[in-house]
């Protein structure tokens, strides 16, 4: 038993931390609220409407209104960032918190094997400014180059190839990371700060493991290959640093943008020859119209764009008969729905006879540990659920092109963990029956994702109402071949190596796999029992793309063009997550603010 474990705070208090949390931020974000009144109302007409001001709509409002002689109107739903979301340690409960996230659900998830079966899983979103980005776990990873040859190829279009892309990331990045006395790869002074991992409890007992198990400790960011590295964070001086931080904070007083917060866009008007002319919108309750003398553009994000347009009759015209709207425009608008799938491997228990350094939320949240925070951005509370190393590897199936990815966490067991992994995923209370023989173990876990996913999922509208929210199936292990499910039983494999046979974690610190009880039939370290183990706790590392695919004219799969203007329409383009054909082998907070900056290019083309 670790005493850090079994801290001295009761753990009664503990556990009631995230119902506290939920009223705080509940009385903050009616203050926020409160707040939002425009010393001038808004115009009746912009240049360039942008809804949504999520990680790639906070870039494109900023960087169009750069020009002074342009008007831009940012319209997003919620409000401003919730001050507990740039503590990095209160990450987790941001998510499935009604005053910071969507809270949105999958269907119900149906196999027989699958223990979380017939339950639908909890899909976040963030909602206020800063979007997703701030309530993320602010990893910062840009992904392979081939996945970005593979949009250029998609769009025949090579403004999306590695070559290209590789200067707006360059642009975008003010790094200090790990890696910032290696050479001159990544960019300095953009607006987005990047900083490395600070508390890491027995972060070089797996370096030496990766090491020994054949693999490269390097910067994944640096055309990334296959090996691991501590992870570099979205952060500024141990604090969140979110596209609203980056790109919107700086110039809140910028003239020609205004921002109208708690305002929900419910719909496109396009008029008779599909040119984009405003859109409709409810504020704080009272519905609102705004025209857009040039442009629509819509960062709503992987759900809220696709809702959107669907909602404008933009989509299949079948799905949306059925939900009574007119169609509009075809277009395959919420299919090709692609997420990263996970499972997470653990617990893997540490040294049965004696402790090692792991994090432990009740103990690291000390006093003295607040302070290191609030006066040198240091020490555990930068540090979100023990977030320590990022991975890539490639399956047999795609040598030379890594296609799993994990995530590390040194994560002691406590009282009161579960609940909190639970409340993540909205499992009910599979983690913490899961976790609980073992509190007060040291212990790891590593998130294992399928890093470039076969099988596609959907995003359909439930009925013709603005604020219903969308049904959302995301297929996982639907794809023809299975690859999905092999790919991630050799990563299980990569991961069961790594800790039980080397000398640093499987030797020195006794690591051991714990068994799943669900999959008791099944000898512990056989395919058979990862199979079972991966199917049994079917998650999500918040990753979904694809809804509104970009892709050459003609393209089955394409709803927006390469230059991300929704085909078929003027005025009209989609700028966010949801464009990417394919997701990358990587989180994609860092590709879709990469998006943000080159569609704002693309749009300034027509500024003249
Ligand atoms: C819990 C969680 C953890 C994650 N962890 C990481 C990580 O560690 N690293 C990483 O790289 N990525 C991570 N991601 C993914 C990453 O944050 C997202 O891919 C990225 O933020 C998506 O950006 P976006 O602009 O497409 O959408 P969002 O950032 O979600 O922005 C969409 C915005 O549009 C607003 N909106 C939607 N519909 C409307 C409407 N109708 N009217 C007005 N406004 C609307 C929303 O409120 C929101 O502000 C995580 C995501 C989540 C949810």
């Amino acid at each position: 038993m670790n005493p850090r474990l079994t801290s001295p705070i009761p753990m009664v208090l503990f556990t009631a931390i995230p119902t506290l949390i939920g009223q705080f931020g509940m009385l903050l974000q009616r203050v926020d609220y409160k707040s939002e009144k425009s010393s001038q109302p808004p115009m009746a007409a912009y240049d360039y409407v942008v809804v949504g001001g999520g990680s790639a709509g906070c870039v494109v409002a900023a960087r169009l209104s750069e020009n002074p002689q342009v008007s831009v109107l940012l319209l997003e739903a919620g409000g401003n960032p919730s001050p507990l979301s740039f503590i990095p340690l209160a990450t987790p409960f941001l998510q499935n918190n009604p005053t910071t996230d969507w809270q949105y659900s999958t269907t119900p998830i149906n196999s027989s094997d699958i223990l979380l079966g017939n339950r639908p899983l909890v899909w976040p979103r963030g909602k206020g400014l800063g979007g997703s980005s701030t309530t993320n776990y602010m990893i910062y990873m840009r992904g392979n180059p081939q996945d970005f040859d593979q949009w250029a190829n998609i769009t025949e279009d090579p403004r999306w190839s590695y070559a290209n892309v590789e200067k707006y990331f360059n642009k975008m990045e003010d790094y200090h990371g790990r890696y910032e006395r290696d050479g001159n790869y990544h960019g300095k002074n953009g607006p987005l700060s990047i900083e490395p991992l600070k508390y890491a409890p027995g972060l070089e007992n797996v370096l030496d493991a990766v090491k020994e198990a054949g693999f490269s400790v390097r910067d994944l960011n640096k055309h990334q290959q296959e090996g691991f590295s501590p992870i570099d964070f979205t952060q500024k001086r141990g604090r969140r640093h979110s596209a609203y931080s980056a790109y919107l904070e700086p110039i809140l007083r910028r003239r020609n943008l205004k921002i109208l917060r708690y305002s929900h866009v419910t719909k496109i008007h396009l008029d008779s020859k599909r040119k984009a002319t405003g859109v409709s919108y409810v504020r704080k309750g009272s519905p609102s119209y705004v025209s857009a003398k040039k442009e629509v553009i819509v960062c709503g994000g992987t759900i809220g764009s696709a809702q959107l347009l669907l909602l404008s009759g933009i989509g299949p015209s079948k799905h949306l008969k059925s939900v009574g709207v007119k169609p509009l425009v075809e277009l395959p608008v919420g299919r090709n729905l692609a997420d990263h799938v996970i499972t997470l491997v653990g617990p893997i228990i540490l040294k049965q006879n004696g402790s090692v350094p792991v994090s432990s939320m009740p103990a690291d949240v000390t006093f003295s540990s607040f302070n290191d925070f609030a006066i040198n951005g240091d020490g555990p509370f930068t540090s979100a659920m023990g977030l320590m190393v990022a991975g890539v590897t490639s399956s047999s199936t795609s040598p030379g092109w890594p296609n799993l990815l994990y995530f590390i966490l040194s994560l002691g067991i406590y009282d009161g963990l579960g609940a909190a992994i639970d409340q993540v995923y909205g499992s009910g209370n599979y983690t913490k029956e899961l976790l609980h023989p073992f509190i007060g173990q040291d212990a790891h876990f590593t998130v294992l994702s399928a890093g470039k996913p076969k099988s596609r999922g959907y995003i359909e509208l439930l009925d013709n109402n603005p604020f219903s929210k969308p049904i959302i199936n995301p297929q996982y292990y639907s794809d023809s071949g299975n690859q999905d499910l092999q790919d991630m039983i050799e990563g299980y494999e990569t991961i069961v190596n790594l800790y039980e046979n080397t000398n640093a974690l499987g030797y020195k610190l006794g690591a051991r796999l714990a068994k799943i009880p669900n999959c008791a039939g099944y000898e512990l370290r056989t395919r058979g029992y990862y199979e079972c183990a991966i199917k049994t706790a079917i998650r999500t590392v918040f990753h979904p793309v694809g809804t509104c695919s970009m892709g050459k004219i003609g393209d089955p799969k394409a709803v927006v063009d390469s230059k991300l203007r929704v085909i078929g329409t003027k005025g009209l383009r989609v700028i966010d997550a949801s464009v990417m054909p394919e997701v990358t082998n990587a989180n994609t907070n860092a590709p879709t603010i990469m998006i943000g900056e080159l569609g704002a290019d693309l749009i300034k083309e027509n500024f003249h």
